[in-house]
């Protein structure tokens, strides 16, 4: 039975992974929050996995305020890339595949059509920059390893984009949404399942992809979209002049070219995709 650690078990995508963790039988999981398992304590985390001798690692784990990590550099760098990179070396050390999620951020918006994994990083804030140096410790310390930058996740769980439109929509709050950038919301279940299916297949494919759902919006669009499916008498208006700390890039819709050609599970539009997790919420 292959042994699999779920490391930011209790954010938005390690909550997916565990929700759909039971339907993979042949899988043995350890869900490790980060109370059970800081990973900027260096010293546990090797012990930890020189311990359990697990077959994958799924990092959940990150810092994801992008906001906040303008004022908190050196907690950002510390937890996306520093942690990253022993994580990194002590999977290398123990056999262990490691399946690391990164991000859009890592580009900076400059190009008008969909980014794939050879094109130029240039990230335009510090949640980008650790986290592209994240992923360039991995890439530098392990073979066996897959990077999936990912874009605009958003499930029921946690803080994201979806949530704060549902909450301001349910208490009637007027919506002022920016149209200045395009990328793709990706269903945070979509990506678990995928990641899932994955190691299901022992696919060896290692390396860097890009995976989110298919098509383009900007925010305003992804916020029209959820309230479409909602009972609202919440007004949605364009607006262009909602201050930020971080800049984001314009454009930052990811190629998934090279992932359909590496794996067999299917990508689903982004709208159809929304669609379903509401539905499923009824
Ligand atoms: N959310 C998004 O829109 C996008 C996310 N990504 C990437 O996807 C991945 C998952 O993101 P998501 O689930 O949304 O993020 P969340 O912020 O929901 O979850 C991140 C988790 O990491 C945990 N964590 C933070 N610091 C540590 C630490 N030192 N040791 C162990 N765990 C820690 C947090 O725990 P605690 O709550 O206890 O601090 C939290 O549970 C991340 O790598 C992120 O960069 C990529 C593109 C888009
Ligand atoms: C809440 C809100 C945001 N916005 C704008 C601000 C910003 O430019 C854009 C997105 O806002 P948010 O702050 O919700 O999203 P943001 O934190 O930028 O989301 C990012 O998170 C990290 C973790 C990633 O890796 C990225 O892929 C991306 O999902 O929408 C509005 O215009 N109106 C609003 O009411």
């Amino acid at each position: 039975m292959k042994k699999v650690l779920v490391t930011g078990a209790s954010g938005q995508l390690g909550q997916c992974v565990k929700r759909l963790s039971s339907r993979y039988q042949e899988l043995e999981f350890t869900f490790a929050s980060s109370d059970d398992l800081d990973l900027t304590l260096f010293g546990v985390v090797s012990a930890y996995l020189r311990l359990h001798e697990f077959d994958y690692c799924i990092n959940c784990a990150a810092y994801t305020k992008v906001e906040q990590a303008e004022k908190e550099q050196e907690m950002a760098y510390l937890i996306n890339a520093e942690a990253v990179k022993n994580l990194a070396a002590n999977c290398a050390e123990n056999d262990c595949v490691l399946i690391h999620i990164s991000t859009d951020y890592v580009f900076d918006g400059k190009q008008e059509t969909p980014y794939t994994e050879d094109d130029e990083t240039c990230p335009l804030n510090v949640y980008g920059a650790s986290k592209l140096m994240g992923e360039e410790y991995i890439r530098g310390l392990m073979e066996d390893y897959f990077i999936f930058r990912t874009s605009w996740l958003y499930s029921d769980i946690g803080h994201n984009f979806f949530n704060t439109i549902r909450k301001k929509a349910e208490a009637g709050e007027e919506l002022n949404i920016t149209t200045t950038q395009k990328g793709t919301p990706t269903n945070a279940y979509d990506l678990a399942e995928f990641i899932l299916e994955l190691i299901a297949n022992d696919n060896q494919n290692f390396g860097t992809y890009h995976y989110s759902n298919l098509g383009e919006a900007t925010w305003y669009d992804f916020a029209e979209e959820i309230l479409k499916h909602m009972k609202t008498n919440s007004q949605l208006k364009v607006n262009n002049d909602f201050q930020t700390i971080a800049t984001r890039p314009e454009y930052s819709v990811l190629s998934k070219e090279k992932l359909q050609n590496a794996f067999s599970t299917p990508v689903e539009d982004w709208k159809v995709s929304l669609e379903k997790l509401i539905s499923d919420l009824g």
